[in-house]
C-alpha cells in the first residue's frame, strides 16, 4: 500500500486507521480527579469499537475528548490526519436522548445539521437525501410527522439520519438506546450495524452492557477505574453480520464471561 494512499482518508481502505490517540490524559482541573491515563488507541476504518468499564471509568470523558468537546491534558487526537482541537464535521454524534425539536418534521430535524452549516437553501436541497435514509431506517412515510408522534425507537431512527446526513468520518455513539425497553434495543442495535456496514462507517460505542458491545464489535476496549486506563482491547472474532441469535452461542457466552471475569476484578485487573 503506498503513503499515498494511506493518507487519502476520504475513500480509505477498510483496516486503514482513521482515528489515532496517543497517551491521551486528562485531570479535571476542579477536583484534580484523573479521569484518564495514557490512553492508546487506533479505530480503523469500517470497524466497530465498543469501550466497556465500571462507573466513573472515563468512558464519557473519553468520548468528549476523542468529539472534541473538551481538550485532553496530555496526548494527541488525531482523526484523518488532522489533530482533533473542537468539534468538526466529519464526526457524527449520537447521545441516549434523540434531542429532536419538537416543532419541526422529522425530515427538518435530519436536515437540521445542514441547515446550521450551510443554511436554510441547502437544507431544502439535503430534503432527498434525509427521505433516502429515512427508507434505509424504516420510516419510510413519517417524512411530516413531528417527533411527538414518533415512539422512542422512532425519534432515535430519526437522530441516526441525523447523524449521517452530514456524512461523517466517524459515528459517536453515548449508550444511544439505552433509554429503549429491550426488544427495541436489540432490534436498533441490528439496525445500527447494517447501516454501518452498507456505509462502511467507524464507529465507536460507549456501552454497560456486555452482551451489546459483543454482539456489535470487532473490538471491545475494557476499561479500568480510578485514573481511567485501557485493561485490555478484545477482539471479537465471530462472523459478520451478526445476529441475534448468535447471542445464544457457547462462542458469545464465552466472550462474555471473560469480559465480565475482566469488570469483576475492578482495580485489580
Ligand atoms: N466535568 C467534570 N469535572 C470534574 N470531574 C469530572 C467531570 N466529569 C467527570 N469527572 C470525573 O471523572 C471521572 C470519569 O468520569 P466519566 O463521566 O468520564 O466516567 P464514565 O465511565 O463515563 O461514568 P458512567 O459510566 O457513570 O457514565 C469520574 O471520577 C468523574 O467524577
Amino acid at each position: 500500500m503506498t503513503a499515498a494512499l494511506v493518507h487519502d482518508y476520504a475513500g480509505a481502505p477498510i483496516g486503514a486507521p482513521v482515528y489515532e490517540l496517543s497517551n491521551v490524559s486528562k485531570t479535571y482541573a476542579r477536583n484534580l480527579v484523573v479521569a484518564l491515563q495514557d490512553v492508546n488507541l487506533t479505530l480503523r476504518k469500517g470497524s466497530f469499537t465498543s469501550v466497556i468499564g465500571s462507573s466513573g471509568c472515563g468512558k464519557s470523558t473519553l468520548l468528549k475528548i476523542m468529539a472534541g468537546l473538551i481538550p485532553p491534558t496530555k496526548g494527541r487526537v488525531v482523526l484523518q490526519g488532522k489533530p482533533v482541537t473542537g468539534p468538526r464535521r466529519d464526526i457524527g454524534m449520537m447521545f441516549q436522548q434523540a434531542t429532536l425539536f419538537p416543532w419541526k418534521t422529522a425530515a427538518e430535524n435530519i436536515v437540521l445539521p445542514i441547515e446550521i452549516r450551510d443554511g436554510k437553501a441547502a437544507a431544502k436541497k439535503a430534503l432527498d437525501k434525509a427521505h433516502e435514509l429515512m427508507e434505509l431506517v424504516g420510516l419510510k412515510g413519517f417524512e411530516n410527522v413531528f417527533p411527538n408522534e414518533l415512539s422512542g425507537g422512532m425519534a432515535q431512527r430519526t437522530s441516526i439520519c441525523r447523524m449521517l446526513i452530514t456524512e461523517p468520518a466517524v459515528l459517536l455513539l453515548d449508550e444511544p438506546f439505552s433509554a429503549l425497553d429491550e426488544l427495541s434495543r436489540d432490534m436498533m442495535n441490528m439496525e445500527l450495524q447494517r447501516i454501518c456496514r452498507e456505509q462502511e462507517a467507524t464507529a465507536f460505542l460507549v456501552t454497560h452492557s456486555i452482551q451489546e458491545a459483543v454482539i456489535l464489535s470487532d473490538e471491545i476496549v475494557v476499561m479500568k477505574p480510578r485514573p481511567g486506563r485501557i485493561a485490555e482491547v478484545v477482539k471479537v472474532d465471530l462472523p459478520r453480520p451478526r445476529t441475534l441469535h448468535m447471542m445464544t452461542t457457547h462462542e458469545f457466552g464465552e466472550i462474555v464471561d471473560y469480559i465480565r471475569g475482566m469488570l469483576d476484578k475492578g482495580e485489580d485487573m
